[in-house]
């Protein structure tokens, strides 16, 4: 019988994920609840043809220069900044992530955040809660959405997604990206630079990658351009923030609230101070986490897999130009592929 090639799975993945990539390959995979130490993960990729990635895990050129047969690694992430993909094109290895998947499920977080954070929903749920819904202060009011300005940084696919949900709930749309997109009359957006942005938003929301242009982008000038009335959500990375000025901003007034789906570091220790802060509402990194689009993201990153160990292309591979290509077909086969389809062919001329 032919031998499978060989994945290597370096921590826990859904069950239905690894129970369909077995029927494609063999798997190795470490079930501890430890993180695998890096030298082992780095003699187990010895034999291995692809690498499912799980965070945490730094992926760079040291890690697969001994793994000759290596052919793919995927993670069932949309975000990459824990992988270093220049070295990995260099070393002829396609990487896969998963978007579009996920767009809507994190959408919906980061609304949910705002929409949570702008009515106060927590306080004033706590105060029920506990049995003093007379006592709550009146000063926990909450403030409209319509009629407000929501500003975007960082307005790639999840971006576009939070803008059609706030502009559903009456707000205006800015955002800033790298470049202007040229599809904002569809949007109903508009591009603005980001101290504009940042003086004109009354709810600003990051959903920009981590890159070493936007680490620690929100930094103490960042907060201080914020209204002091305003609302700062991030559901991108944690270290685009610099936590000690959030807090700090958070503590002097300088800005109003804050709601995070990630924070830097992840997890936060029990002891660490953004907890004691009372403004500000922390959920730990649960943007893509409902049952279907974990789902979807896995058995993408599962496929990925499949079709780079058999050197086939992958479905969305961040260095393309390192990407498996479809072999090239000659006519014939070309026209015997159209007929099976069930094309036909004298409908053309
Ligand atoms: N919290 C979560 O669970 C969660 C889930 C999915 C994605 N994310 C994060 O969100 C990021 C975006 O995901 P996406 O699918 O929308 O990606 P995307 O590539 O479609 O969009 C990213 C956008 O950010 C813009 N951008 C890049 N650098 C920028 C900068 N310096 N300033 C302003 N804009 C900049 C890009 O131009 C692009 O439009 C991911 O990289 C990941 O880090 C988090
Ligand atoms: O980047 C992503 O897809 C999310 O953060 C999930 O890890």
């Amino acid at each position: 019988m032919e031998k499978k090639p060989l994945v290597v799975v370096n921590g826990l993945v859904r069950k239905d994920a690894i129970a369909y990539l077995k029927e494609h390959v063999d798997v190795r995979q470490w079930t501890e609840k430890t993180v695998m130490p890096r030298e082992t993960l780095k003699e187990w990729l010895v034999d291995a043809d692809g690498l499912w990635c799980v965070r945490p895990l730094d992926v760079d050129g040291n890690l697969v220069k001994n793994a000759p047969n290596l052919k793919v690694i995927a993670q069932a992430a949309v975000g990459y900044d824990n992988v270093k993909i220049d070295e990995l094109t260099a070393a002829g290895i396609p990487y896969g992530n998963t978007p579009g998947v996920l767009n809507e499920t994190v959408a919906e977080l980061a609304f949910t955040l705002i929409a949570t954070a702008s009515r106060r929903i927590l306080e004033n749920a706590n105060f029920v809660k506990e049995g003093r819904w007379a006592q709550r202060p009146s000063n926990i009011k909450g403030f409209d959405l319509s009629r407000r300005t929501l500003g975007i940084i960082g307005m790639g696919a999840i971006g576009v997604s939070i803008s059609r949900r706030a502009r559903a709930f009456g707000m205006t749309v800015v955002y800033h990206n790298r470049n202007q997109r040229i599809d904002d009359k569809i949007h109903k957006t508009t591009y603005m630079e980001l101290d504009d942005l940042l003086a004109t938003s009354d709810v600003v929301c990051v959903m920009a990658p981590l890159t070493d242009e936007t680490y620690h982008m929100c930094d103490e000038a960042f907060f201080k351009k914020m209204k002091n009335t305003a609302l700062f959500v991030n559901v991108g990375r944690g270290p685009i923030v610099d936590t000690d000025a959030l807090i700090s901003a958070l503590k002097t007034g300088e800005i109003d609230y804050a709601a995070l789906d990630v924070t830097d570091p992840e997890p936060l220790p029990a002891d660490h101070p953004l907890l004691d802060v009372e403004n500000c509402l922390i959920v730990p990194h649960i943007g893509s986490y409902t049952d279907r689009t974990r789902y979807d993201m896995s058995i993408l990153t599962a496929d990925n897999i499949i079709a780079g160990v058999h050197k086939k292309p992958l479905k969305t591979c961040v260095n393309e130009e390192v990407n498996y290509k479809k072999p090239e077909m000659d006519v014939e086969s070309a026209l015997e592929e159209l007929k099976k389809a069930g094309v036909d062919l004298a409908d053309f001329d």
